[in-house]
């Protein structure tokens, strides 16, 4: 059977999730699959899960995790065939065992980044919400400032990307998220870097994943041979 690979990336908001998702992506090839994107087509379509997430997402809370698995495993089912890293589930340990039961991972990716960092990059962070593109004032700004590079739609800024609910975010997140990383400390597949920037995180990551990368790929181009 030939085999992928697969891996997930958590950290708190702001953590650097996104960015460093699309570097891998791009780097390593692999699909990046968001579940903030996900959630976000699904509003958009109008599907049954999305109707229900709207409602919660609207409250500024975290989607149920039976809605949440209902949304997102389908979709990893029609990626089969494909190499990819999922940024944003699982947030809970209900979450994880789901997604255990779907498939095996290869890594986790845990980024640890202390909170004075976050309140600060948060600050400084912009969205494009149809799109889900996320500029950073300092960064990686847009070109013209406030306006999103490829639609020309002004950015806005989250409520909940604000100090005050910040520090409650992250607390939040602390609490769900550890019976996450260790259950996948016990799984052995837990990977942890820690620091201020992202440009000092990346070469760590990109040496793991090509330390795990080629040996799988490799098994993959020899199981498609027989
Ligand atoms: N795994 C998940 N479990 C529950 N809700 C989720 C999950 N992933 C996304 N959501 C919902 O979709 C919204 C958008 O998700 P997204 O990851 O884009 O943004 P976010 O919460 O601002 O994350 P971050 O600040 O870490 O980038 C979330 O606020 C949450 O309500
Ligand atoms: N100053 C600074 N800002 C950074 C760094 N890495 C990412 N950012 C910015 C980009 C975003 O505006 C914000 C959060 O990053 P993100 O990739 O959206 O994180 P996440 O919420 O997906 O985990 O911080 C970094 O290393 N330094």
């Amino acid at each position: 059977m030939s085999k992928l690979f697969r891996a997930v990336i958590m950290g708190p908001p702001g953590s650097g999730k996104g960015t460093i998702s699309e570097r891998i992506a791009h780097s390593f090839g692999l699909k990046h699959l968001s579940s903030g994107d996900f959630v976000r087509e699904n509003i958009a379509a109008k599907t049954e899960a999305g109707v229900q997430a709207k409602t919660y997402i609207k409250k500024g809370l975290l989607v149920p995790d039976h809605v949440m698995t209902r949304l997102l495993l389908p979709r990893l089912e029609e990626m089969t065939k494909y190499s990819w890293l999922l940024d944003g589930f699982p947030r809970t340990l209900a979450q994880a065992k789901a997604l255990n039961s779907a498939c095996d991972l290869d890594v986790a990716i845990n980024l640890n980044i202390p909170l004075e960092t976050l309140k600060e990059r948060l600050r400084h962070r912009w969205i494009h919400p149809p799109s889900g593109r996320v500029y950073n004032m300092c960064f990686n700004p847009p070109r013209v400032q406030g306006i999103d590079d490829i639609t020309g739609d002004p950015l806005i800024q989250q409520e909940d990307d604000r100090p005050e609910a910040l520090v409650a975010r992250l607390r939040h997140y602390k609490d769900v998220a550890k019976p996450v990383t260790d259950f996948y400390k016990a799984k052995g597949i837990l990977y942890t870097f820690s620091d201020t920037e992202t440009d000092r995180i990346w070469p760590n990551i990109s040496t793991l994943l090509n330390t795990k990368i080629p040996t799988i790929q490799s098994d993959a181009r020899c199981a498609s041979t027989h």
